[in-house]
């Protein structure tokens, strides 16, 4: 038997129910596809999960940071399997939570992957299933690597499940994941390599800023590996030895865990999406400024799945998802709009980013005022004894509005909020500047960043 529905979409993580939940509420027959328990990366497997652990972690950095300050930290140490348990009291209810919830609205929750037979058709375990829109919102996976043994690395879903955290651990790749988990990692007690092949960590991010983390990240023991290959990871019964490449010299790193943070594609491969004329490329559905598939008018993508200039982060796939539901329900062509969108990684202490770095907006010849501060010895900081805390407000000199602000400094993911919000509603760092803010709070800082 074949069910038509007005919308299918593929993936129930935030894009997918968000699209979902929006356009049930407007009397749609919507359904949801997705063979792994319902939730998506973000909540299950991703951003929620991961600040738990980091919890652990910055209990033990506020401790040592206060050592002979007036705390002693003792034994003071992270329960890996403990935290890890307090981390699946929040993930495991939440499959069901949110089934339920797509339910109670009215949507259709099927499990089994979705792979299209036509342009309106698609198979999921055998069944078919026709609909009028469909939405990809498939997220993303881990690239494959190419080098000999990358099978052996584990991703960032089984780090998050180990029961015991071993005491040799590489991180391939210099990005948010490699960073957030060595931070993580190195806090509980492991000894920690971060091996990336080209000259830049966290390339986006603000390279003062990275510096400044770098070096924070050192000195807790994290051994930084730039312009270093991995050219073969060789089981060698109790762990694994990783062979590096660096500078055309050959080296052997022996470790018990080797952990994929290279970087992550849009997870089409098994959709056949030539079935269904989706054009699409490595970068995910080729879509129009308004989500549309370019060569399928039926197919709409959001989130990590789609090629669109947002950044695979769930703010971009939460918007995306809502306007992918309302170009769909109203056959409209609104564009979302990726104004102030801010980005953090969180390693402790955090580095945030919104808006231009200051090397673009010099590039696109704008005249920029660079306001930087070393925010290290400031109340805010001196208080938790954090000694690295740096900040970057990039303004344009002629419209007096924030281009760009950059910072590094514990807390400061959420001080970037109220930079995001007055980028997106346009005001100038004047305005910004008559916050009155709560006193002594972090956000009481923003004043004197500006
Ligand atoms: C370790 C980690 C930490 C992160 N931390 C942050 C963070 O702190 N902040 C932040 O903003 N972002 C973070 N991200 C990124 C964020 O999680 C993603 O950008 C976001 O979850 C993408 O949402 P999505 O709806 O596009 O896809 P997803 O949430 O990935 O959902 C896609 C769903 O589609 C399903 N699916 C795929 N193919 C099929 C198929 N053929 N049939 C049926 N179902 C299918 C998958 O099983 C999955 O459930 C993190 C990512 C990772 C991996
Ligand atoms: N806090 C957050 O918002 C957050 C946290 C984790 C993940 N994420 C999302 O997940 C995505 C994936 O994270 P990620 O850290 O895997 O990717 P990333 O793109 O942040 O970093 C990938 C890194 O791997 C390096 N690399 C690529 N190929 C390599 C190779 N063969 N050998 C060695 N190094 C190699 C790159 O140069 C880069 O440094 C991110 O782009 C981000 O969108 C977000």
């Amino acid at each position: 038997m074949t069910t038509h529905y007005d919308l299918i979409v593929i993936g129930s993580g935030t894009a997918g129910t968000t699209a979902a939940h929006a356009c049930a509420k407007e009397g749609w027959r919507v359904a949801v596809v997705d063979n792994l328990p319902f939730g998506g990366t973000c909540v299950l497997r991703g951003c929620d999960p991961k600040k738990i652990l980091r919890r652990g972690a910055e209990i033990i950095d506020s401790a040592s940071l206060l050592t002979s300050k007036g705390i002693d930290p003792g034994t003071l140490r992270v329960d890996w399997p403990a935290l890890m348990a307090h981390k699946r009291g929040f993930t495991e209810p939440m499959s069901d939570k949110i089934e339920e919830g797509l339910e109670s609205a009215g949507v259709t929750t099927l499990h089994g992957r979705a792979s299209f037979t036509a342009p309106d058709r698609l198979t999921v375990d055998g069944d078919t299933l026709t609909a009028s829109h469909v939405l990809i919102a498939t997220g993303a996976r881990p690239k494959s690597m190419p080098f000999e043994g990358s099978e052996h690395m584990i991703d960032s879903t089984p780090f998050m499940e180990l029961e015991e955290l071993p005491k040799r651990i590489l991180f391939v790749g210099g990005g948010f994941i490699s960073f957030e988990f060595a931070h993580i990692a190195a806090r509980v007690g492991s000894d920690v390599t971060i091996a990336t092949h080209g000259p830049r960590l966290l390339k986006g991010f603000d390279p003062d800023l990275v510096d400044l983390l770098r070096t924070r990240s050192t000195d807790l023991g994290i051994d930084i590996r730039t312009g270093t290959a991995i050219n073969s990871i060789v089981p060698t019964g109790s762990g694994f030895a990783v062979v590096t490449e660096k500078d055309g010299k050959e080296s052997t790193l022996e470790v018990d865990l080797v952990v994929h943070g290279a970087g992550r594609e849009p997870d089409l491969a098994d959709l056949n999406l030539e079935a269904a004329s989706v054009e699409h490329s490595k970068a995910g559905v080729t879509v129009s400024e308004h989500l549309q598939s370019v060569s399928n008018p039926a197919v709409y993508a959001a989130g990590d799945a789609a090629a669109s200039p947002g950044m695979p982060l769930t703010p971009v796939a939460s918007m995306e998802g809502g306007v992918a539901a309302r170009n769909m329900l109203k056959g409209t062509r609104e564009a979302p709009d990726f104004t102030g969108i801010p980005t953090a990684v969180f390693t402790i202490p955090e580095l945030v980013r919104v808006g231009m770095l200051e090397e673009e907006a010099r590039e696109q010849g704008l005249d920029v005022d660079v306001r930087y501060n070393d925010t290290s010895e400031w109340f805010s900081n001196y208080r938790l004894g954090e000694t690295v805390a740096a900040t970057k407000i990039i303004v344009d000199r002629e419209t007096r509005r924030i281009l760009g602000a950059h910072m590094l400094g514990p807390e400061y993911a959420e001080v970037v909020n109220i930079i995001a919000l007055a980028m997106r509603l346009g005001l100038t760092v004047d305005e910004v500047s008559n916050l009155v803010a709560a006193y002594p709070s972090v956000g009481s800082d923003l004043g004197s960043m500006l």
